[in-house]
């Protein structure tokens, strides 16, 4: 149903910014499974972290949904009482394939959460009342000057003992330390099948797209929109998942 990823597998002249178009869309759940080391891993655990924190009756947000994998799995496993899932992406290939995933998750589940899919830009977005926010791998596409605004925003919604789940690509300030991860991050992507070719032109695509933070400044920004306590629950090698507590 999905394609393999080898939209950087041939040479280009001048590589193109990295968009969430059509192609991208089509490839996408080959692509991330391949870039992102623990991706599965972290998809299965929101489901288990929303169950958690999931309150009767209240609204989870997934933003930057893409295709709806975290939505997916938080559909298998919230059990709370009237809850709903609002899925946001300003990407259209994105939300219109979301929509038909979520369609077939339908079918396949007994009681299935609601879950309405919205094109729309998650920085101006009104955001409703809620128990959990999930970003998972957004924030880093979010232009830095807007990300403490919206994290403000994720924050207010919150309703006491919400959480926002955060997973993001992270850069070190230490050279030693960012030099060793980004090369176990390409050696993960080479065992994935994926040629220096095609992780150099990647790497051109979402150089200023894609822009990561260190750790150190996802804990100050978290602090400054109103968290009161954030820690890392998952990392392998250079990409985490952090739950952010009201
Ligand atoms: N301002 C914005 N408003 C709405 N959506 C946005 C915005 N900026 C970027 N996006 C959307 O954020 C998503 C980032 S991918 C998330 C994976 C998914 N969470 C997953 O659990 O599989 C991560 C990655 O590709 O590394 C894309 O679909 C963008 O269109
Ligand atoms: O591919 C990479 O190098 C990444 O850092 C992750 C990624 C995954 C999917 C789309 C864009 C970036």
């Amino acid at each position: 149903m999905t394609d393999v990823d080898k939209l950087f597998a041939t040479p280009f002249s001048k590589v193109a910014d990295f968009a969430f178009d059509e192609q991208v869309a089509r490839v996408f759940p080959d692509m991330i499974k391949r870039s992102v080391p623990g991706y599965p891993t972290i998809i299965e655990s929101i489901g288990l972290i929303a169950a958690q924190h999931a309150q009767p009756q209240s609204l989870i947000y997934d933003l930057g949904c893409s295709l709806g994998a975290a939505t997916q799995s938080m559909r298998r496993h919230v059990g709370s009482e009237g809850c709903q899932i609002v899925a946001i992406d300003n990407a259209a290939a994105m939300v219109e394939r979301c929509r038909e995933y979520l369609s077939a998750q339908d079918a396949m589940l007994e009681e299935p959460l609601p879950a309405q899919v919205v094109l729309g830009d998650i920085v101006n977005y009104p955001l409703a009342p809620c128990s959990v926010v999930v970003l998972n791998f957004t924030l880093q596409f979010v232009k830095p000057e807007e990300r403490l605004a919206l994290l403000t925003r994720i924050r207010q919604a919150l309703q006491p003992g919400g959480v926002l789940i955060l997973s993001e690509k992270l850069n070190f300030a230490d050279t030693n330390t960012q030099q060793s991860l980004e090369q176990l991050h390409y050696a993960f992507k080479r065992a994935n099948g994926y040629s220096d070719l095609e992780i150099a032109q990647k790497r051109s695509a979402i150089e200023y797209v894609m822009l990561p933070d260190t750790q150190e400044q996802h804990q100050q920004r978290l602090q400054q929109a109103g968290f009161s306590h954030s820690h890392i629950w998952f990392q392998c090698l250079n990409f985490c998942s952090m739950i952010a507590h009201t």
